[in-house]
């Protein structure tokens, strides 16, 4: 057998080599930097990390788990980037949000993460030019669309360049160290809606009150004796809470998916895209079914389908549409002017690489 000490001059090694590598990577991102400077070209292009990310993941023979690789890499272009100029993201706060764990995974801790107190906020923070991007929330596996969301697109023209899906993990915790001193519990609605079940079981007689997100549940745990948060992980640390149950949630497997949103979208096709539009159709009969067909007759895949209403006119609707594919790729292309063809209202919110769920 090898010699522990053996073992970690060889790690100490190895590491040195890594270093080496990653500032040799870091001065080529500098270079390519300064022509994107002098070029006027973005320093973030989705389309190019995501394609980087998923060639390694192909390489990748082990024993490093995929989601490992893509985690490490993800934080190694966030370095690279940063060097290039530092990306500022608005997301909706506080810190600690699911909203600020989607803007970590997805831009990494070298940008310039800043909360927000509102969705409507983020928009502004981006259509003002305040920020390069904002990651707000879409929908929930279990409770559905966020409709605030959905709704800004009909308000502002910013474009989608990206989604995150962040696994929701709610824990409860307090100052307190145990359960039976717990009188009072905090959490946003969806929250406490995934955890009634465990809640009725375990704390049936303790209040339960709303407050607008889990973060803030967590701020006020921290300060209020006898009462406890329905929150994330990272809130815990935050605010420096005591876990006193894990995964309280009645599904395990539960994503809240959130959108990168920009002054424009990923523009290169990175080879696992979705394309996001909205569209108003004629009032008259068959008219969403005409409207869709040039989906089937090009074969492209329709993964979701949601529709509002305009604001404008009573009982009259518009309809969110994502798509598997680019919308430079030629079916796609062919399909979504089909589309428009038939449509009384059309926008392409944009084109974007797929989020993984992990
Ligand atoms: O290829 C580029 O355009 C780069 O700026 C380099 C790099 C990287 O570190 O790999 C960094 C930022 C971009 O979003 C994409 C990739």
């Amino acid at each position: 057998m090898e010699n522990l000490s053996e073992l970690r001059e060889e790690i100490d090694r190895i590491d040195r080599e890594i270093l080496t590598l990653l500032n040799r990577r870091a001065k080529i991102a500098q270079k390519v930097g300064e022509i994107k400077r002098e070029k006027g070209l973005p320093f973030y292009v989705p389309g190019r990390e995501a394609k980087i990310l998923s060639k390694l993941e192909e390489l990748n023979q082990g024993p490093l788990p995929p989601e490992s690789i893509r985690a490490i890499f993800r934080e190694v272009i966030s370095a690279c980037r940063a060097l290039e100029e530092p990306t500022k993201v608005a997301f909706l706060g506080p810190q600690a949000t699911f909203t600020h764990l989607a803007a970590l995974k997805h831009f990494g801790t070298s940008s310039d993460l800043r909360p927000k107190d509102s969705i409507d906020d983020v928009f502004n923070e981006v259509e003002k030019g305040r920020v390069d991007y904002g990651v707000v929330p879409i929908e929930n596996s279990i409770e559905g669309i966020v409709n605030y969301t959905i709704d800004m697109f009909l308000e502002t023209d910013l474009k989608i360049s990206g989604e995150v899906f962040v696994p929701v993990n709610l824990h409860l915790m307090s100052k307190e160290g145990s359960l039976d001193r717990i009188k009072k519990v905090y959490s946003h609605r969806h929250a406490i809606a995934q955890s009634r079940k465990w809640l009725s079981e375990n704390l049936p007689y303790v209040e339960v009150e709303e407050v607008s997100s889990t973060a803030r549940a967590a701020e006020i745990a921290s300060r209020e004796p006898g009462s406890a948060a329905i929150a994330s992980e990272a809130a815990a640390l935050l605010y420096d809470l005591n876990i006193l149950a894990k995964n309280i949630q009645e599904l395990s497997k539960n994503f809240t998916r959130f959108l990168i949103i920009g002054k424009s979208d990923s523009e290169f096709p990175s080879g696992r895209d979705k394309t996001s539009v909205m569209f108003s159709t004629r009032h008259e009969a068959g008219a969403l079914f005409k409207a869709l067909q040039p989906f089937a007759v090009y074969d492209v895949n329709l993964s979701k389908i949601e529709s509002r209403p305009t604001k404008k006119k009573p009982w009259e609707y518009v309809f969110f549409v994502d798509i598997e594919g680019h919308r430079k790729e030629e079916r796609v292309s062919k399909a979504l002017s089909e589309l428009e063809r038939g449509c009384s209202f059309f926008k392409i919110l944009g084109s974007y690489p797929t989020g993984f769920k992990e």
